[in-house]
C-alpha cells in the first residue's frame, strides 16, 4: 500500500477550493517533485497533507504505517527564520521533540538521533556554531537533519534551494538523492526545473488542471512543454542527478 494516496482532492481555506481534482500516491522510496506556476495551491496542498488544513473536498489515505506526523518538513524560510539565534545542535535536536512525548527535556535516545542525523549530513564538528552565522546551504542541512530527527519515511520539502547558489543547489539536490537511494521518500516542491530530474515522479499543478504520472510520461505532456520553454527563456540549466 501507499504511503500517501490523494483521490479527487480539492484544497483551500474556509471551505473555498484554491485547487482541485488532485489524484496521484507517493510510494515507500519514492520521489516525487511538485512544481506549477505562482498560486497555483502548492503550499496549500502540503498544508493540507500536513494535517493543518482540512481537504474541501476528495480523501487522503494514509497506508503502510504512515500518518501525517510522520512526515519530516522541511518548510520554506523566511528572513526571520535565517536568523534564529540558536546552535546548530539545539536546531537540529528540537526536531526529536515529538519523539518526547510528556516528557518536558531530551533523554539518551534523543541526543543519540540528532547526533546520528548531523553526522550523517556533515555539520556535526560546526555543532557549537550559531545558525544564524552559517551559509544558506549549512542552513539548510542543518534543517535537513531536524526534519530527518522526526522521522527517516518521508520528508516534504517546501522550494529548498531558494537562495541557494548553483553549487550548493547542485550539492543539496545530491544530498536528497543519497537519501532516497537509502530508503528515504521525498516530496519537494520547487519552481527550479532541475529538481524534476532527480525525481521518479511529477505533479505539476496549474490554475486549468493538474499532471500526475513518471517523469518520462511527464517529459512528452504539454504541461512540460509549456513550463519547460517558460524556464528556457530564464536561463534554466540541468541538474546533476
Ligand atoms: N491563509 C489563506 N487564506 C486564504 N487564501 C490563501 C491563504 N494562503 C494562501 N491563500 C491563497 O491560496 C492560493 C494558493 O496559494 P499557495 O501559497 O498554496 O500557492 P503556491 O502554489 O504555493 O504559490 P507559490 O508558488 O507562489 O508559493 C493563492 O491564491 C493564495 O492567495
Amino acid at each position: 500500500m501507499s504511503y500517501i494516496t490523494c483521490k479527487d482532492l480539492a484544497v483551500g481555506y474556509d471551505g473555498r477550493a484554491v485547487a482541485s481534482g488532485l489524484n496521484f500516491s507517493i510510494d515507500k522510496g519514492d520521489y516525487l517533485c511538485i512544481v506549477g506556476e505562482n498560486g497555483a495551491g502548492k503550499s496549500t496542498l502540503v498544508k493540507t497533507l500536513l494535517g493543518l488544513l482540512k481537504p474541501v473536498s476528495g480523501e487522503i489515505k494514509f497506508g503502510d504505517g504512515l500518518t501525517s506526523r510522520d512526515i519530516g518538513y522541511l518548510p520554506q524560510q523566511t528572513p526571520v527564520q535565517k536568523d534564529f539565534p540558536a546552535t546548530v545542535w539545539e536546531v537540529a535536536l528540537s526536531g526529536t521533540l515529538p519523539k518526547c512525548g510528556a516528557r518536558p527535556f531530551y533523554g539518551r535516545k534523543e541526543k543519540q538521533l540528532a547526533q546520528s542525523q548531523l553526522e550523517r549530513l556533515g555539520m556535526w564538528d560546526i555543532r557549537r556554531k550559531c545558525y544564524r552565522h552559517l551559509s544558506g546551504g549549512q542552513q539548510q542541512r542543518v534543517l535537513l537533519a531536524r526534519a530527518l530527527c522526526a522521522t527517516e519515511n518521508l520528508l516534504l520539502l517546501d522550494e529548498p534551494v531558494t537562495g541557494l547558489d548553483p553549487v550548493a543547489t547542485a550539492q543539496f539536490y545530491q544530498m536528497i538523492q543519497q537519501l532516497n537511494e537509502n530508503g528515504v521518500a521525498v516530496i519537494m516542491i520547487s519552481h527550479d526545473l532541475r529538481a524534476i530530474d532527480c525525481a521518479r515522479h511529477v505533479l505539476h499543478m496549474n490554475h486549468g488542471g493538474s499532471f500526475w504520472g513518471s517523469r518520462e510520461e511527464y517529459k512528452n505532456s504539454r504541461y512540460w512543454n509549456i513550463i519547460s520553454v517558460e524556464y528556457e527563456k530564464g536561463g534554466g540549466q540541468s541538474a546533476a542527478c
